[in-house]
């Protein structure tokens, strides 16, 4: 959980802060007629700055796992003005390191693991990709102006197609797809924040690397890792949010319900994986694009950071007492992460496994029938003996 310092106007407004942080992982809000009391894994503090945030968030283990083979995804919720996109990006110019979020210290921290691994190389392709309206788009190639589609293929469960993917050989190349993205995503600004994210965006790497087989040198095997990156557009109430003036035009409405509905099926899909009695029946992915496109990080086989922003204030307690409800449902989802091979690799991988069992199954057997030779040779030796003496 990460709460954000109350704001230059909502100091102005003399706002009150409603959280209170007794240790250990909890969270107290005050309602004014109760305290609601919660507990998580990790919790920042208004005063935890961007690499406080990344240090202790998971991430550097999040990294780690994505070139170990493994989907990985971070992503962050809450209410529109949270601090989402200052958690995942940092402020849209990026030109202010000390203020980067998780996207580009990730970048920082993925060459420094790659330089230390030893490998026979690495590939990295990134994408960028925003749902606006329910719409696929791609942030890195804007003149296509058609909307992509999702699809679902067994192998590679839901997919965009034609999503365009660049291949980085540096820090520099993934900031340039960044920078990219930003310029291009779509944003505007409402009551609670000026320059609001009106739409999910999902940044992708896939990550592939040729490491040799800890059990024959000889043999390289190629992992196919990835690291995801999800800011969502931040829930609102359409009545109040408004854009600069307060008067919600019929664009922003449909924006807004648009994010809400996404949301919502985002919320239904938590709430089941993360009930143990309906975990194992249907959960409903497919009813947004945003949730096809999660599936895998949310209930497959992926490896998911949560990060939930809230914001301290009281003007925000309902909006933030949901957030803290979806946060702590999700906290009880369980996936089952696999690690991504080529299928012919890993059959190669686990055919060379059974020949080395064949093989000492074999060698006992070889030693059990010299063991029985040389007892039954010692047991003709004795009768032979025995025979002599009488
Ligand atoms: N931890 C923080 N420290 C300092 N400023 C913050 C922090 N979190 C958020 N802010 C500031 O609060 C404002 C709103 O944050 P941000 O744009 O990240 O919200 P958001 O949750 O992404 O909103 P939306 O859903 O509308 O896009 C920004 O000006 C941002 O710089």
């Amino acid at each position: 959980i990460r709460v954000r310092p109350l704001s230059g106007s909502e100091k102005k407004k003399t706002e009150k802060n409603i959280i209170q942080f007794p240790g250990d992982g909890a969270i107290w809000l005050d309602l004014g007629i109760s305290t609601k009391s919660f507990t998580f894994n990790v919790m920042f503090e208004p005063e935890a700055c961007q690499s406080d945030v990344f240090d202790n968030c998971g991430m550097t283990r999040l990294i780690d796992m994505a070139l170990n083979g493994y989907a990985c995804t971070a992503f962050a919720f809450g209410q529109t003005g949270s601090g989402k996109t200052h958690t995942i990006t940092g402020p849209p110019e990026l030109v202010q390191p000390d203020l980067h979020g998780l996207i580009p210290r990730s970048f920082q921290y993925l060459f420094h693991l790659m330089k230390k691994k030893p490998t026979n190389g690495y590939r990295i392709r990134a994408s960028y990709l925003e749902i606006y309206n329910e719409q696929v788009q791609d942030l890195l190639n804007p003149s296509q102006k058609k909307q992509l589609a999702v699809r679902w293929s067994k192998d590679s469960g839901f997919y965009v197609e034609n999503l365009f993917s660049i291949e980085c050989e540096s820090m520099e190349d993934l900031m340039a797809v960044l920078e990219e993205g930003l310029k291009n995503r779509a944003v505007g600004s409402n009551s609670f924040n000026e320059h609001s994210s009106r739409s999910h965006s999902m940044l992708t790497l896939n990550i592939d690397s040729e490491v040799a087989d800890p059990e024959d040198e000889n043999l390289y095997i190629t992992k196919h890792g990835k690291l995801t990156f999800v800011d969502l557009a931040g829930a609102e109430k359409t009545k109040t949010s408004g854009s600069e003036n307060n008067f919600p035009t019929q664009e922003h409405i449909t924006e807004s319900n648009n994010i809400n509905r996404s949301l919502l099926v985002l919320g239904n899909c938590i709430s089941a994986l993360g009930d143990s009695k309906k975990r194992n029946g249907h959960i409903p992915y497919r009813d947004s694009k945003l949730t096809k496109l999660l599936a895998d990080s949310l209930g497959g086989q992926g490896v998911t950071l949560m990060i939930a922003c809230v914001a301290p204030s009281g003007v925000n307690a309902v909006e933030t007492m949901n957030t803290l409800r979806y946060a702590k449902r999700a906290r009880r989802i369980k996936t089952k992460p696999v690690i991504k091979m080529d299928p012919r690799e890993k059959l190669i991988m686990s055919l060379k496994r059974e020949v080395k069992i064949l093989r000492s199954e074999n060698h006992y057997l070889r030693q059990q029938v010299i063991l029985k030779q040389i007892q039954l040779q010692n047991n003709e030796n004795m009768h032979l003996s025995n025979a002599y003496y009488i």
